[in-house]
C-alpha cells in the first residue's frame, strides 16, 4: 500500500511548533521585534464546531470542524479547506499560520487561516459530503466573508466543496456572493488555471531552483510523492518542460519506470479508476511505497502530507533539490541533514504559493465581475513566483541561510512591517 510510513516520534512534535522552530531561527536572524513576535506567535482566532450529519443510512454521526485564522494584518484572511481523518486542531493552526507566511513571501494582500474537517471523503457519499459541507459553511457563517475570511481548496476537497460553500454563503446572505471562496467551478466565478495553478507553481520554482543548480531540465530526473492535485499537475508541467518522471505514488502504492512515466497516461487512467493508480501499467508498483523519497533522482516533489522526509529516513535522500508541493513535508529534525548535505529545497511556503496566488486572481475577477484568460493568469502567476523565488533566493545568499529560513525571514519582515505602520497594540 501506499501509506507513507510515520515519522519517528520526535519529529512528530506539535506541527504548530514545529513551523514555530523554523520562525524562531527567522526572527531572531531578522532581529524580530519581541511586541510584534509575541503577536505572531498565536494564532488570532479559533474556531471549532461539531457538525451533526444525517447519514444515508438514517443515523446521524457528529463531525469536528475547525477554522483557524493565524493573522488578517495583511487584508482578509486566506486558505484552504482539507477534508481528512488525521485533521487536529494543532495542525490546523500550523498551517493557518503557513498561510500567513505564504502570502507575504508571493506579496499578495492576504492573511492566513485553514479549515478541516475530521472525515474520511472516500467513504462518504456525495450527498453526505454536501450536507457536511453546507453544515460546516453554516456554522462558520460569522467566520468566512470576501472581505474577512476565504476559503479554498485543500486535500480532499475540490471544486464541488467550493460550489456548495459558495451556495449555502449565499442563500444566508440573500444575494449571489462568489468572492467568499475561490478554486470555484469556472461556470460560477472560478478562474482559468486554478486547478493546476499549485503544480505550476511547484513547476516554476524547480526551473528556477534547477537554473541555479546548474541542473538541464531536459536531463533531470523527478520523483512525486501523491497524485493528486499538485502532484499530477506538477508531473504534468515537468513533463511538458523535457524533465523525465521516473516514479509517482498515491494512495495505491508507488509506481517506477526508469526510461520515464507517461504522466497524461496516468493521469487518464486515474480519472478512469475513481481516482487513484491501482493496476497502472506503464511503471512497475514498488515493492515499498516509501522508498520512493530515496531514489536517486535529480528532483523530489513531496506533494501529499506532513512529516514525509523525517529524521529516520533523511540521511537516505538522494535528490539534489527538493521542491515542497506539500504543506510541511519535511520536519524540523530533517531540516538540519538536509542542510548539512547541502540539498536545495524550495520551501512549502515558496513553491506552493502558485495556489494562493491564482486564489488572489480569482477574488479579483469576482470583484472586478470580469474574466481573465487563461494566458494572462499563468503570465502573472508564473512571474510573481518566479519574483518570489528569486527574492528568498537573494536573501538565502544575504543571511547566509537555508532557503526555509531565507522564506521566512521574506514574510515575517513585510508582516512585522505592516504592524509597524498599522500600530494599533
Ligand atoms: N490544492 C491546492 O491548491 C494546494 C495544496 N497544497 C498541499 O499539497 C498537498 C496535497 O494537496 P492536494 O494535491 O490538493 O490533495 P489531493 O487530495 O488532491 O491529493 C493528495 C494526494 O496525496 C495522496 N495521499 C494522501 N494521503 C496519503 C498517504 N497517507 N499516503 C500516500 N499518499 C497519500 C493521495 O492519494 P489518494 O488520492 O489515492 O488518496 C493523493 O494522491 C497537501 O499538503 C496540501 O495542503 C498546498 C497548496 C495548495
Ligand atoms: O488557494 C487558497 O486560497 C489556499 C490554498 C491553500 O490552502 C494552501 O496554499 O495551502
Amino acid at each position: 500500500m501506499g501509506y507513507i510510513e510515520p515519522a519517528p516520534i520526535k519529529d512528530k512534535a506539535n506541527p504548530f511548533e514545529s513551523m514555530m522552530s523554523r520562525f524562531n531561527i527567522a526572527a531572531e536572524a531578522l532581529g524580530l521585534d519581541e511586541q510584534v513576535y509575541n503577536v505572531l506567535k498565536s494564532p488570532s482566532k479559533q474556531v471549532s464546531v461539531s457538525l451533526p450529519i444525517t447519514m444515508d443510512n438514517g443515523s446521524i454521526r457528529v463531525f469536528e470542524g475547525h477554522r483557524v485564522i493565524h493573522s488578517n494584518i495583511l487584508g482578509p484572511s486566506k486558505g484552504g479547506v482539507r477534508y481528512a481523518m488525521d485533521v487536529h486542531i494543532d495542525e490546523v493552526k500550523a498551517l493557518a499560520a503557513w498561510m500567513t507566511w505564504k502570502c507575504a513571501v508571493v506579496d499578495i494582500p492576504y492573511g492566513g487561516a485553514k479549515g478541516g474537517i475530521k472525515c474520511n471523503p472516500r467513504e462518504m457519499s456525495a450527498g453526505e459530503i454536501e450536507r457536511l459541507t453546507r453544515a460546516y459553511t453554516n456554522a462558520m457563517l460569522d467566520v468566512f466573508g470576501p472581505d474577512r475570511d476565504i476559503p479554498a481548496p485543500d486535500m480532499g476537497t475540490g471544486p464541488r466543496e467550493m460550489a456548495w460553500m459558495m451556495d449555502e454563503y449565499s442563500r444566508a446572505h440573500g444575494m449571489t456572493v462568489n468572492a467568499m471562496v475561490t478554486g470555484k467551478p469556472l461556470v460560477l466565478g472560478g478562474s482559468l488555471g486554478r486547478t493546476e495553478a499549485t503544480g505550476r507553481g511547484v513547476m516554476v520554482s524547480a526551473l528556477a531552483a534547477m537554473e541555479k543548480l546548474n541542473i538541464n531540465p531536459y536531463h533531470a530526473t523527478v520523483a512525486v510523492q501523491g497524485f493528486g492535485n499538485v502532484g499530477s499537475h506538477a508531473a504534468l508541467l515537468l513533463e511538458e518542460r523535457g524533465a523525465t518522471i521516473i516514479a509517482v505514488s498515491d494512495i495505491s502504492g508507488a509506481y517506477y519506470n526508469e526510461k520515464g512515466i507517461n504522466i497524461k497516461a496516468a493521469v487518464a487512467y486515474r480519472d478512469g479508476n475513481n481516482g487513484t493508480l491501482e493496476g497502472f501499467k506503464g511503471a512497475e508498483l514498488m515493492d515499498n511505497a516509501a522508498e520512493l523519497l530515496i531514489l536517486k533522482v535529480d528532483v523530489l516533489v513531496p506533494a501529499a502530507v506532513e512529516d514525509v522526509i523525517h529524521s529516520g529516513n533523511v540521511d537516505k535522500v538522494q535528490a539534489k533539490l527538493i521542491v515542497e508541493g506539500a504543506n510541511g513535508p519535511t520536519s524540523a529534525e530533517a531540516d538540519k541533514i538536509i542542510n548539512e548535505k547541502g540539498i536545495m529545497v524550495a520551501p512549502d511556503i515558496l513553491a506552493n504559493a502558485g495556489g494562493v496566488t491564482v486564489s488572489y486572481f480569482e477574488w479579483v475577477q469576482n470583484r472586478l465581475g470580469y474574466k481573465w484568460t487563461r494566458e494572462r493568469v499563468n503570465r502573472r502567476s508564473d512571474r510573481i513566483m518566479k519574483d518570489a523565488f528569486e527574492k528568498v533566493y537573494e536573501t538565502s545568499l544575504k543571511y547566509n541561510v537555508p532557503m526555509r529560513i531565507a522564506a521566512y525571514i521574506v514574510a515575517i519582515d513585510k508582516v512585522a512591517s505592516t504592524y509597524k505602520y498599522r500600530g494599533g497594540f
